[in-house]
């Protein structure tokens, strides 16, 4: 076969002029990207020698430096599993990477940043095209014909058959003007040391007299010593784990020997992975057996409340030919599993307790995932709630800063439950009519707006022995904990009112009934004691789904003026007005979309009028 010429994908292509044009404030990255593309392909030749031997026979894998200053050349050279002719085409020019398109939308302009983004996105490869103005690919995959790609990054690649003697691949770049000095090997040196020290492969440099010396220490980083490692160590190995350029907020690297054996290396990043609500993306750390890599986002060793975290298990105990399927239901991965959300909680309740600001910023951009916890974890349930954080009517704040454990240190010693109130967003619930109540006795609610909290609550009965009741919902305990001793009075006054207001709205409603909770507001809705709350059903409707109908209870605030003037209307007609009116506002301030909007308007103009023309009476 000869030379076929083929044009980049267009967002391959795209990426290339954002290379080419752009990213140079931060060249030297293309190094990492390379040699971790060459690790990454000795990895998965270990991986295929598991079940294969003679694949690997008695082969060093190795990554190989060299330059060719004459020529202005840097070459990277590995022997791992090499490319098929196919390969090459799918994956240097075909196919886009998921994260091309991210990637690019994701661009902020600002050179520094958006170079950081480059290995995040899984674009590596095309960082060469920083450095150089021509790349050579020379590669062979097994017992197929060699291949050798080349391209200039301007739209086209070639390829074509070639000649190579062993096994692997070798990235050569043709320096451009303005990067010749990536001939210089001290340089080199000093790039690869600082990037590359803790990949587990020897990363060599071929020197001018044809010596070759190796600049990193070659060992798998998880099994070094732990008190060899610093700081900086960890976060460079996070980097390259990654991709992630913001440095990890924290990491724990176990140890552990005995029945089970094996090492732990699990970190929390400082941000959000683009692809963190997706449930079925991003999960679980790669797993390693006896130091081969085996899989990537092994989603049996963490639970799904945990994606956040990456790092890696390498295990002793598992066989070598472990495949996603062996995972599940595994007593070995259970028990890594159990141990790696108790060291991932651990490190959690550390920096809550050492670094608040840090947990702040962490709960900010996680808190709603490890909430989720508290559904899926039944074991950790308590633990996870303590890590949580609310925001509360005692608190006015931006951040939700209230703790479980803190809430409860300040109930008074007549309250036994915790209140909260769920809505859609901070100022729904800070505005709502089920806190006047409370408020005006100083009663803390916990106002909870993430979407996952009507979940959380129905999961998290109580918290230490304190049950959690909803403040609006129907509760004689609660209820009692508010009542005015006036409403007794305003009973007897309010009877035959009531009864004319239920009978107006019938099945719409479960009762009609003067309310204990309200100080300002004329009217709320409650669900009854027993019933889904108010907003779940509201968040079901929303999401099409059928939500059974249970009737709210309406209440009235017998001091309001609004409903004191129910008492006098005789008229049919005005008396139905006030109280659909009633009803309409009540749903209105829980963020309920009314039946019938035009009604409702309809309604109001009318009072609205009433009230303006002369002679009329006044309602408010
Ligand atoms: N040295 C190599 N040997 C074998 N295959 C390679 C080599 N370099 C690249 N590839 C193949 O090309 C693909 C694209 O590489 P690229 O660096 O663009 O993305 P990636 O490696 O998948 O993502 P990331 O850079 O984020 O790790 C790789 O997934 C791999 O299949």
């Amino acid at each position: 076969m000869s030379v076929e010429t083929r044009e980049f994908q267009t967002e391959v292509r795209d990426l290339l002029h954002l290379m080419i044009h752009s990213l140079y404030s931060n060249q030297e990255i293309f190094l990492r990207e390379l040699i971790s593309n060459a690790s990454d392909a000795c990895d998965k030749l270990r991986f295929e020698a598991i079940a294969r031997p003679e694949l690997l026979g008695s082969d060093e894998l190795a990554v190989e430096l060299s330059v060719d200053e004459a020529a202005g050349t840097l070459t990277i050279k590995d022997n791992g599993i090499g490319m098929s002719r196919q390969d090459v085409i799918d994956n240097l020019g075909t196919i886009a990477r998921s994260g091309t398109r991210k990637f690019m939308e994701s661009l902020s302009g600002d050179q520094k940043k958006d170079s950081q983004l480059i290995g995040q996105f899984g674009v590596g490869f095309y960082s060469a095209f920083i450095v150089a103005d021509k790349v050579t690919v020379l590669t062979k995959r097994g017992d197929e014909e060699a291949v050798r790609w080349e391209s200039d990054g301007q739209g086209q690649f070639s390829v074509e058959p070639s000649f190579k003697l062993d096994r692997g691949t070798e990235v050569i770049l043709h320096l451009r003007e303005d990067a010749k000095d990536f001939t210089h090997l001290p340089r080199i040196e000093g790039i690869v040391r600082r990037y590359s020290d803790h990949i587990g492969l020897p990363i060599r440099l071929r020197k001018k007299e044809g010596e070759v010396e190796t600049l990193n220490q070659a060992s798998a980083f998880w099994t070094r010593p732990k008190n060899e490692l610093k700081d900086e160590d960890y976060q460079h190995f996070y980097q390259h784990l990654t991709h992630d350029f913001a440095p990890a907020l924290a990491w724990a690297h176990h140890k552990v020997e005995g029945t089970l054996e094996y090492t732990s290396l699990l970190y929390i990043p400082t941000r959000a992975p683009f692809d963190l609500w997706d449930r079925e993306q991003s999960r679980g750390v790669q797993l390693y057996v006896k130091r081969v890599f085996i899989m990537d986002k092994a989603a049996e060793l963490l639970p799904a409340y945990l994606r956040f975290v990456r790092g890696l298990v390498d295990s002793a105990d598992l066989p070598l030919n472990v495949s996603r399927e062996l995972l599940q239901g595994n007593r070995t991965v259970e028990k890594i599993r159990s141990a790696l959300v108790k060291r991932v909680l651990d490190m959690l309740e550390d920096i809550a307790e050492k670094r608040p600001e840090d947990y702040a910023r962490f709960w900010q951009t996680f808190g709603a995932v490890l909430k989720e916890g508290i559904v899926e974890d039944q074991a950790n349930r308590e633990r996870v709630a303590r890590l949580c954080r609310f925001h509360s009517s005692a608190q006015s704040g931006e951040q939700p800063e209230v703790t479980l454990p803190k809430y409860v240190e300040r109930m008074g010693a007549e309250q036994n439950a915790i209140y909260y109130l769920t809505a859609d967003n901070l100022s729904t619930a800070r505005s709502s009519p089920h806190l006047e109540g409370f408020r005006a006795r100083n009663l803390e609610v916990l106002l909870l707006t993430d979407r996952i909290d009507e979940w959380v609550v129905s999961h998290l009965s109580e918290f230490e022995g304190k049950k959690l009741e909803s403040v609006a919902r129907a509760s004689k305990d609660l209820e009692a904990k508010i009542e005015t001793p006036e409403k007794a009075k305003h009973e007897g006054e309010y009877k035959e009112t009531l009864e004319r207001a239920q009978t107006l709205l019938g099945a719409r409603v479960e009762a009609v009934r003067l309310s204990s909770r309200l100080t300002e507001s004329p009217s709320c809705l409650v669900a009854g004691e027993y019933a889904m709350s108010r907003r779940f059903e509201e968040m079901l409707r929303r999401a099409g789904e059928q939500a059974p109908a249970s009737r709210p209870i309406l209440e009235l605030n017998p001091t309001h003026p609004l409903v004191e003037r129910l008492k006098d209307l005789s008229a049919d007609e005005d008396f139905g007005d006030l109280v659909e009116l009633l009803l309409a506002q009540a749903q209105l301030a829980e963020g309920a979309q009314l039946d019938d909007p035009a009604a409702f308007v309809k309604r109001l103009n009318r009072l609205l009028l009433a009230q303006a023309a002369p002679g009329s009476r006044i309602i408010v």
